[in-house]
């Protein structure tokens, strides 16, 4: 039988705030066996570069990222909420290692080609090391996946984290039992955005499109599901949806192949 590994992914609302970051990090510390943490921050990239007088851009659920946004995205994702999680991990006895794609060429990735949109410093996930990271996973390191990649010619890129994390448990799935879990600010994929408790507890992807079709899945939430289809397609095992301050008990939704 092949060894487990959980895969989270924790959203930019969950990050920016202390007392929601802090209850993750204890639920995280908490999961027993293997496992990686993968990070957003959307949310205070966009915050810093308001401050700085950057306007933020979104298309499609990715952040039009020039020369200046990938400055300051490499400052918040790889810098500020990367090390705040590593740090905050380490004193609850995890042995967390931070990485961007970068990092021993974890995550290689190419610049999204200019179709009717120019993403500009965006990338693609073209290959990830998976030997690399089992290797670390088997020696008891536990890492903390920016959403940071780069193309191998000096150059870093933005990548959405839900990819990250998607592209990361497929490369896993090699090696691993792998449960992709994406942790957000609601119960799950709701009926009704409005009603919390209005989670529904199975998608499949006929019930993904006539959901898209009917609006009660919208924005962030159709690239999260897309990317996990994919990753079942993939080999993953599992893929769950579900309250960021609940990653422990058996909630959310639960996306069928
Ligand atoms: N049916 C739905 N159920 C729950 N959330 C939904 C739904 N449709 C759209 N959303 C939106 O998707 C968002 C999550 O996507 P996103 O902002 O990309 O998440 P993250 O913070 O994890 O990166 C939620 O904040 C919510 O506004
Ligand atoms: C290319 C692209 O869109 N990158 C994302 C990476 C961060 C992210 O995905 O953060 P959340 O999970 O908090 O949304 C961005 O800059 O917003």
């Amino acid at each position: 039988m092949r060894e487990k590994l959980t895969v989270i992914k924790v959203g930019g609302k969950i990050v920016e705030e202390e007392a929601t970051l802090h209850k993750l990090l204890d639920d995280f510390a908490a999961i027993e066996g293997y496992k990686v943490l993968v990070h957003g921050g959307g949310r205070s990239a966009t915050k810093l570069a308001t401050q700085l007088g950057i306007e933020s851009q979104m298309v499609n659920g990715r952040r039009i990222t020039d020369a200046e946004t990938l400055k300051v995205v490499t400052m918040v994702y790889g810098g500020l909420v990367n090390k705040n999680i590593v740090a905050g991990l380490q004193a609850r006895g995890v042995n967390a290692l931070g990485l961007t794609g970068a990092d021993m060429d974890v995550i290689r990735s190419v610049k999204r080609p200019v179709k009717d949109v120019d993403y500009g410093f965006v990338g693609d996930v073209k290959q990830v090391n998976a030997e690399f990271l089992g290797d670390l996973i088997h020696k008891g390191v536990v890492p903390v996946m920016a959403p940071l990649t780069h193309d191998g010619a000096g150059n870093l890129l933005n990548t959405n984290a839900d990819t990250i994390a998607g592209e990361t448990a497929k490369a896993l799935a090699a090696l691993f039992d792998v449960t992709l879990v994406f942790c957000f600010e609601k119960k799950g994929v709701l009926r009704d955005e409005n009603d919390d408790d209005s989670v529904i507890p199975q998608i499949t992807p006929a019930q993904f499109k006539q959901y898209v079709a009917d609006g009660v899945i919208q924005g962030g939430m159709i690239p999260k599901l897309e990317n996990s289809f994919e990753a079942l397609n993939a080999g993953v095992t599992e893929v769950v949806i579900t309250l960021a301050s609940a990653i422990n008990e058996n909630n959310g939704t639960c996306i069928k192949k």
